[in-house]
């Protein structure tokens, strides 16, 4: 079911970036199997900014990893039309040896890109993020927040990179990225990133415990159930301001309380 809050739905792109259909995810055998995901059909349109908001263990990370192709679904299909996904996390895992251009330039020079191409795009990127002033620094001497604006740069390079040079859409999954930040940095990052997905139009699918940031973000917000996780309701919050923005997180966190305690009751 998906509900829209406030103005009507934007019609998104024709198509779909990306497909789940039926996706089942289980760990381990017997006794101590867990199974994480049970059942979740979601498509993603490319460009679309897609919020996945759920408790506490409820699978978020690892649909998010079977997306990313770093695990294998136990049952269903994952399509994807985009070229390869890039991954952020909430620690931004860059190379602390490397200057922050030079962590950039990675996943570009991976992909065989030459060199004069590679500076040209690292510059591009970094300016981006706005970093354009720091991209000989190294990890240690940025803030949290500047790791994170370098980690981003990192991931659109190598998600707006096909190795067969072919224009194809991309897609950009985002696991928390903010949550270890202050509340200054994350306000600012937020806004960077929905001007960085406006200039890129990238499809974004966000993982997030914060209804707040998933309304100020998403297009769409997904709630996944508690363990094991699959869709349970869907809510188009593109463009909301004012009341209304206050109005949705409201209603979703409604949601997710009682999402929470009927699976405490169960
Ligand atoms: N490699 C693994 N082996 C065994 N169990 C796992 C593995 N990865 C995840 N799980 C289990 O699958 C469930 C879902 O975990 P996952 O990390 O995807 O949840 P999450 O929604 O991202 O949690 P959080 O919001 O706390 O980060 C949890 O019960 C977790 O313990």
């Amino acid at each position: 079911m998906t509900a829209t809050l406030g103005r009507p739905p934007v019609e998104p792109a024709t198509g779909h970036a990306v497909r789940l259909s039926g996706v089942h995810k289980s760990f381990g055998q017997g006794r101590d199997a867990v199974t994480a995901l049970a059942g979740v059909d979601l498509d993603v349109a490319p460009g679309e900014f897609v919020c996945l908001l759920g408790a506490s263990g409820c699978g978020k990370t690892t649909l998010l990893n079977l997306i990313a192709n770093l695990d294998r679904p136990s049952a269903g299909e994952i399509e994807l039309t985009t070229s390869r996904p890039a991954v952020m996390f909430q620690e931004a895992a860059l190379m602390p040896w490397l200057t922050a251009a030079a962590n950039v330039e990675l996943p570009l020079k991976l992909a065989g890109m030459g060199r004069a191409e590679r500076k040209t795009r690292t510059g591009e990127l970094l300016e981006l993020v706005r970093l354009s002033g720091a991209g000989a620094k190294r990890p240690h001497e940025l803030s949290g927040g500047m790791r994170q604006r370098v980690a981003l740069a990192r991931a659109l390079a190598s998600a707006t990179h096909t190795e067969d040079g072919e224009e194809r859409p991309s897609l950009l999954l985002m696991d928390e990225p903010f949550s270890a930040l202050d509340a200054i940095t994350r306000d600012v990052l937020q806004a960077e990133l929905l001007r960085i997905w406006e200039a890129t139009g990238t499809a974004v699918v966000f993982v997030t415990h914060d209804v707040r940031e998933a309304v100020r973000l998403g297009q769409r917000v997904v709630l996944l159930s508690s363990r094991p996780g699959k869709v349970v309701q869907q809510w188009r919050v593109d463009g909301l301001a004012g009341q209304d923005e206050v109005n949705a997180v409201d209603v979703i966190n409604r949601r997710l309380r009682e999402v929470i305690s009927s699976h405490a009751a169960a």
